[in-house]
């Protein structure tokens, strides 16, 4: 029912009544963040997949006319025998041009149309099939990784919270192992990160997991770590996760994971099994912890879950009831990444000034966003920051060299 207005008496018009939330970012005009991803990263992928993996005469005509509809074409639905594809029948965007439609929508779909190019779901010798795994194999036995790991036989010679904090910031960080983020970046690589953080909520982080809260004597709780990428992204994700369980910050860490290969490098169970092979196929501390996070998993510490949501084209204020009950019970959900950051407080022109807890108002739990700056959506910024940051290189926002830690309690 429509209330009158207090002051007038009078029906209030719809942009009284509307939620103050701005419009969706679409894919847009030629120029754009969102239009180059789907102008030059998408097809430049669609190269590389085809490159890494012999597929089949059918697989590969099937590539170029997923070519063909993105770059000339207008949205086509699933086709009629595409497993799962009903998930996707009811959506209003078919027939549009990709140019026109929401952005966080059109990416997802693109890697929903990918997998069905590439047979993922069709029963066959091809079910099942990660056609990023070549790239992500490449990642993780890379000797970047080698380093990384070695470097955790540091971590001893720090004081509790300097290792509380180099765990962190490592998992932050380790947000630049994007694989379609680098496409992108060619053969510039990406640029150096820039000291210091944009937002930096790790304090009120580490209060709301705190081991001893007075008045709570029931001990620690769950934590949801919202995983992102795979590989040397994951792997620091796990060594903090293994850190909270074993400094009493979490009773039980649920891993989120995505159902499906997704977004390039997004990480699924099979790439955290991997992570763990890495991690016990080191040396020192690094195997010490990957027998602890095996272990973990094996009496039910550490909780593998892909829930579909992970990977729809929605933000997380849709998410279903089981899902937001998971969260809900959490003593803070840890959302990784910039997909997650942009699914959390919407993809959305925001003004970098909105509060980040007026984004995330919605959200049925403490939650924390941890992410390296690779899209246009940010909020929770200071006027000063904003000032600072427009001053300076163009690109802060996109570049990945810039990073934040917010937290909403
Ligand atoms: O792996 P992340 O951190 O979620 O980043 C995903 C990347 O893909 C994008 O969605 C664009 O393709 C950006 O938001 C970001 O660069």
């Amino acid at each position: 029912m429509t209330r009158p207005s207090q002051d007038t008496g009078r029906a209030p018009t719809d942009a009284e009544t509307a939620p103050s939330t701005p419009a969706p970012v679409v894919v847009g005009t030629p120029g754009s963040f969102a239009r180059s991803v789907l102008d030059e990263r998408h097809p430049a992928l669609i190269e590389r997949v085809r490159r890494a993996t012999p597929y089949p005469p059918g697989h590969r005509r099937a590539l170029d006319a997923l070519l063909d509809e993105i770059t000339k074409g207008t949205v086509e639905p699933l086709g009629p025998a595409e497993p799962g594809g009903n998930l996707w029948r009811d959506e209003p965007y078919y027939g549009q041009r990709w140019a026109d439609v929401p952005f966080l929508w059109a990416e997802s779909f693109f890697y929903r149309k990918l997998l069905a190019a590439l047979r993922h779901f069709t029963p066959g010798a091809w079910l099942g099939i990660d056609p990023f795994a070549p790239f992500k194999n490449a990642e993780l036995a890379g000797s970047e990784v080698d380093d990384e790991l070695a470097a955790l036989d540091r971590l001893p010679h720090l004081a509790p919270d300097e290792q509380d904090r180099t765990l962190l910031l490592s998992s932050l960080w380790g947000n630049r192992a994007d694989l379609g983020f680098q496409l992108s970046a060619g053969e510039a690589g990406l640029g150096d990160r820039v000291q210091g953080l944009v937002v930096d909520d790790s304090d009120a982080l580490w209060d709301i997991l705190a081991a001893e809260k007075p008045g709570e004597p029931d001990g620690p709780g769950k934590v949801c770590l919202v995983a992102d990428n795979a590989g040397p992204e994951l792997l620091p994700d796990l060594v903090l996760a293994e850190h909270l369980l074993a400094t009493g910050r979490a009773a039980s860490v649920v891993l989120h994971l995505k159902p499906y290969p997704y977004y390039v490098s997004d990480a699924t169970t099979t790439d955290t099994l991997a992570c763990l092979d890495r991690l016990t196929g080191a040396s020192g501390r690094a195997a010490a912890v990957g027998e602890r996070l095996r272990d973990a998993v094996g009496d039910g510490r550490l909780i593998l879950r892909s829930h579909p949501f992970s990977c729809a084209p929605h933000s997380y204020d849709r998410m279903p009831a089981d899902l937001r009950e998971d969260f809900a019970s959490a003593t803070l959900t840890v959302m990784k990444g910039d997909l997650n950051y942009r699914r959390l407080v919407g993809d959305r022109h925001w003004p970098a000034t909105t509060p980040f807890t007026e984004a995330t108002a919605y959200f049925p739990g403490p939650v924390a966003a941890l992410r390296t700056l690779k899209c246009d959506v940010v909020t929770g910024l200071t006027h000063a920051t904003l000032a600072e940051l427009d001053a300076g290189t163009e690109s802060w926002r996109t570049s990945g060299t810039h990073a934040l830690i917010q937290v909403s309690p």
